[in-house]
């Protein structure tokens, strides 16, 4: 699974990932839940694996204020992020203003992902985050991808939908999303506009 001679970091990742999926899950029932779809999470589970991702950036120059990662909404359902205390990762609040996160230790941040916006019928935002470097040190961070499984449909269960709110997307593959995500004609069109530009239904309809 990993190169060979770190058999204790590999153990580690693993049983790490195990946990973030089963932290994942638990958020999903907790939403699921306060939707009061509950009694029938496993028809509205989306089924999915989990792809972690380690990054680093490196410290700026001194007195600079630097771009780490350029702003984004995520494509992948939901994802986890922790990192190592150096703080960087951003979030846009609706006023345009972005605040920078600082992480306690044992503290996670749930990101939500363009097709679980849509699968809220729009109730959850997908919320634009950056990562910009400050300081002295390099910051290492962990993201967990929920990723849907080959063929997963993305739909809002029915009763997220009704007169006062009708369906905002249209049922997509979330393959057919995501690579429009990364293709060249949808790279002109800002992040937290894509979901918009691939599944918007105008007018919204109502069931
Ligand atoms: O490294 C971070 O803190 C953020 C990573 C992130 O937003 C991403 O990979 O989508
Ligand atoms: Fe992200």
């Amino acid at each position: 699974m990993w190169p060979d001679g770190h058999p204790r970091f590999c153990n580690t990742i693993h049983t790490m990932a195990t946990q973030i999926e089963e932290l994942n899950k638990l958020i999903w029932l907790m939403l699921i839940d306060s939707y009061g779809l509950g009694d029938k999470w496993e028809s509205v589970m989306i089924n999915y694996k989990t792809l972690v991702r380690f990054m680093k950036y490196m410290a700026p120059p001194p007195g600079e204020y630097e771009r780490g990662l350029f702003a984004h909404t995520d494509k992948p359902v939901s994802t986890i992020i922790c990192d190592d205390q150096v703080s960087g990762l951003e979030i846009e609040v609706n006023d345009g203003q972005w605040i920078k996160l600082s992480l306690s230790p044992s503290s996670f941040c749930f990101v939500v992902g363009d097709p679980l916006k849509a699968w809220s019928n729009g109730r959850l935002k997908a919320v634009n985050h950056r990562v910009m470097m400050s300081g002295d040190k390099d910051r290492l961070s962990l993201a967990a991808f929920a990723i849907p499984v080959e063929g997963t449909i993305i739909k809002a269960p029915k009763e997220l939908i009704d007169k006062q709110h009708p369906q905002l997307y249209k049922d997509f593959d979330f393959m057919d999303f995501f690579l429009f995500a990364f293709s060249d004609p949808a790279k002109h069109i800002d992040s937290g506009e894509q979901l918009q530009a691939f599944a918007s239904l105008s007018p919204p309809i109502s069931h």
